[in-house]
């Protein structure tokens, strides 16, 4: 492969906090080695319609403050079908795009890894998403300003269900991952979560309510992993129809967990992140993803970084279940 010259950088997927510090990172750090940088508008739509754009040192001034992404993002449904990756290659071609680095999470990686296969060309992903989801790196871009973001609402939830003496299901994202839910129950001292690694035969409503009901307390926080079918909705119904002796609400937290400033943890990864992309395309990598694991920058093969079986640590619900007595 010839040496590369121009990186091209998109954000892709949901967006996350602290993407525009990893667009930062990925801009500068290309700039101080020598390289052209280009920033894609919109995601995968962006590189198939040409919507490019030289980027220098000032392109990402003052932006490692802010969510969303400088960038803009998408969900590119043309970039599914072959066309739509000719369409891009032809793109990269005529911008002079040698390489690519794509920020988002395990759709966007997958999209990556794809088009790495059926073109050759260098792409390198960084993890950016709230949901935590990437296989091969502890933490993603973006996850844990959104763990502080629920935190907050659920302290807030919290005073207004205990002078009510109600019990409160909050849903959080996720999309088909745990983490967020188990882990900020956690952290707000919720009664209980309800997560899709749990939910094997065991019905956690059940489970929760006799731990409740034993516990006598007159006000519950339950956080619920989204879901199509079982969301908090679900759960709520149920206890209506199942105990109507308890007093229901339900919360559901929706996009504002994706917006706000990021924290300084989601800026620091997304700055090594982005310094480690252009590391990794300068030691000839690719389709790698840049993850950090122990404390330490680790490439992980695209095809593993997207696997759907990252490593779920069981013993956070005996955590919550023990401390929530
Ligand atoms: N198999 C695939 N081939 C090509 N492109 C894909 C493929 N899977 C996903 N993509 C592209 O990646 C985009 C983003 O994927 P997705 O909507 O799953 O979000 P994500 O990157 O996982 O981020 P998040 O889950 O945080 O929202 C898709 O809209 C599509 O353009
Ligand atoms: O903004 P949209 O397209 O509704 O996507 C929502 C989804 O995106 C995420 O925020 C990130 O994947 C999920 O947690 C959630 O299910
Ligand atoms: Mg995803």
């Amino acid at each position: 492969m010839a040496r590369i010259k121009t990186i091209g950088v998109l954000t892709s997927g949901g967006d996350a906090p602290g993407m525009n510090a990893a667009i930062r990172a990925v801009t500068r750090a290309g700039i101080c080695n020598g390289y052209n940088i280009k920033g894609i508008y919109r995601g995968y739509d962006g590189l198939i319609n040409g919507e490019i754009e030289d980027f220098t040192t000032e392109n990402v001034s003052g932006i490692i403050m802010s969510g969303g992404t400088i960038l803009k993002t998408a969900r590119s449904k043309e970039f599914m079908t072959d066309e739509g990756k000719e369409k891009a290659y032809q793109q990269m071609q005529a911008h002079g795009i040698d390489a690519l680095v794509v920020i988002g999470g395990n759709g966007s990686l997958t999209g990556a890894m794809e088009f790495a296969k059926k073109y050759d060309v260098c792409c390198i992903g960084l993890p950016g998403t709230i949901d935590n989801d990437l296989y091969g790196t502890d933490s993603t871009i973006g996850y844990d300003t959104t763990m502080n973001t629920i935190v907050e609402c659920v302290d807030r939830i919290r005073d207004t269900a205990q002078s009510h003496e109600r019990i409160f299901f909050i849903e959080v994202m996720g999309r088909d991952a745990g983490f967020l839910a188990q882990n900020s129950a956690i952290a707000s001292g919720a009664e209980a979560a309800i997560i899709p690694e749990d939910s094997t035969d065991v019905d956690q409503l059940a489970r929760f309510m006799e731990r409740g009901i034993r516990k006598s307390k007159k006000s519950c926080i339950v956080i619920v992993s989204e879901s199509p079918k079982c969301g908090a909705m679900y759960y709520a119904e149920r206890v209506r129809n199942e105990f109507p002796q308890y007093d229901v609400r339900v919360s559901i937290l929706g996009h504002l967990q994706r917006g706000g400033r990021p924290s300084a943890h989601d800026r620091i990864l997304a700055s090594r992140t982005g310094v480690g992309a252009i590391e990794a395309i300068m030691q000839g990598q690719r389709n790698v993803m840049i993850g950090v694991r122990n404390n330490e920058i680790v490439y992980v093969p695209l095809s593993e970084a997207i696997r759907s079986d990252k490593p779920f640590d069981r013993k956070l619900i005996q955590v919550l279940d023990e401390l929530s007595i």
